[in-house]
């Protein structure tokens, strides 16, 4: 496996940086228009490895797309619906809204459809979203990857645990208006994690003219109905900006991110609390965020249930930190890429840092760190949070900084630019 020697930075950075589109809003927004009932676009969608496989799948279940305006991380797409067809194979690869969001599409069809994806995505939580399926009247072999989806789905009212991750429920959903009943989920069992996420499903399918009901907690109940077609423009990916305004942070110097929205069901927003907190100053920007630090960073006591996706970047600035850190309401980590919560402890002990891993998050007491391999176990958060370290860190190596293409494919340039505009101060 390839080593990328990650860059330490020798200056203050300052750096405006521009993010492609939000993989969570990109891989709503195509089975959206997948689903819609007429032609529509979609702008400013991500490409990367996550939002590719939904793209390919959706062709492959029926949907007619049409590329323009493509760079190497950013497309317009045309979409124009088409009945949904069996007799596909989709590989869902190791992206959780491949394999939460596309079963309850294939459903809609009366052929059999087969799914599976890399060997890490066989142990990510699928079972609640497979019964339900069935409960709701498909035909379902399995009850993780791989597994069989055979339609047509009735739709109606089913109840399920989504204590281990958001986007099974997102995942009913999305499609749910297509259903002949509609749905109404139920969620039994302990918190829901990332409810932003269920926020951010709900009010994409509101502007698409679905009726959604969320007003009793843990219970969502979708109409039947139509699905507006849209010209539709992606937010950028604000999870995916954690990395480079930590880079503030620990640098001392300053990071614009462009094209920060004002209002976003997005978790990455949260980085402009979590990070004040953590000792930078924030400010909105005409047009954008702008994020400074000092240099010197405080721990947190953090409870990151709600946007669990941005703990490696925080325990990497953690790890770096003044004081000590606990990050709490994590457990659901553990089915993600890769057990997030194991693997930071691993990577940052091995470099000489004190990470002890909890029932439900990590305790994390700075140490000073030495180079080393850090590993990535095919989790895009983990190569960044090794480029994060290796910011102050020299020698740090990250393994398979190319994994980063799950929703970034250009971090590697992006970094290394980032860090050349030190010169230019
Ligand atoms: O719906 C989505 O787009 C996502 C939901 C969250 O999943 P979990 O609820 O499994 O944490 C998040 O961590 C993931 O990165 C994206
Ligand atoms: C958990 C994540 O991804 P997925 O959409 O595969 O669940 C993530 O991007 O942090």
């Amino acid at each position: 496996m390839s080593l990328w020697p990650a860059p330490t930075a020798t200056e203050p950075v300052t750096a405006t940086i521009s993010l492609p589109g939000s993989k969570s809003v990109t891989n709503r927004a195509l089975p959206l228009a997948a689903l819609a009932e007429g032609p529509g676009t979609v702008r400013r969608a991500l490409r990367s490895r996550d939002a590719d496989l939904m793209a390919a799948a959706l062709r492959s279940l029926g949907t007619r797309m049409t590329a323009s305006a493509e760079t190497p991380s950013s497309v317009d797409w045309q979409v124009e619906p088409g009945p949904v067809t069996g007799g596909a194979h989709i590989d869902v690869g190791l992206a959780g809204t491949v394999m939460r969001f596309v079963p309850p599409i294939a459903a809609l069809g009366d052929g059999e459809v087969s799914f599976d994806g890399d060997a890490a995505a066989r142990t990510r939580p699928m079972g609640p979203i497979l019964t339900a399926l069935r409960d709701l009247g498909a035909r379902v072999d399995g009850d993780a990857l791989p597994f069989t989806v055979r339609g047509p789905i009735r739709g109606g009212e089913v109840t399920l645990d989504a204590s281990a991750s958001s986007q099974l429920v997102s995942g009913l959903l999305l499609a749910a208006a297509r259903f002949d009943k509609g749905v109404t989920v139920r969620h039994e069992g302990p918190p829901v994690p990332s409810t932003p996420h269920i926020r951010m499903t709900v009010q994409m399918l509101r502007e698409r003219g679905v009726t959604v009901d969320d007003s009793e907690r843990d219970v969502w109940r979708v109409e039947p109905g139509p699905i507006a077609a849209t010209d539709f423009t992606v937010e950028p990916d604000l999870s995916n900006a954690a990395p480079f305004l930590a880079a503030a942070l620990i640098t001392g110097g300053t990071v614009t991110i462009p094209g920060w929205p004002e209002q976003t069901t997005q978790p990455g927003d949260e980085l402009r609390h979590l990070l004040a907190e953590m000792g930078a100053s924030v400010a909105r920007v005409p047009g954008g965020l702008s994020v400074s630090g000092t240099g010197r960073i405080r721990g947190i006591d953090a409870d990151l249930h709600d946007v669990g996706e941005l703990t490696p970047t925080l325990a990497a600035l953690a790890a770096l930190a003044d004081s000590p850190s606990r990050l709490r309401g994590i457990a659901h980590l553990r089915g993600h890429e890769t057990d997030r919560l194991a693997a930071l402890a691993c990577e940052i002990n091995r470099l000489g840092g004190d990470v002890r891993e909890t029932a439900d998050g990590l305790e994390i007491r700075p140490r000073p760190l030495t180079g080393g391999v850090f590993r990535s176990y095919a989790d895009h958060r983990m190569a960044t949070a090794g480029a994060v370290i290796g910011l102050a860190v020299p020698g740090v190596q990250v393994e398979d900084i190319a994994t980063t293409g799950k929703t970034l494919p250009e971090f590697p340039r992006m970094w290394n630019e980032m860090l050349k505009k030190e010169g230019r101060r």
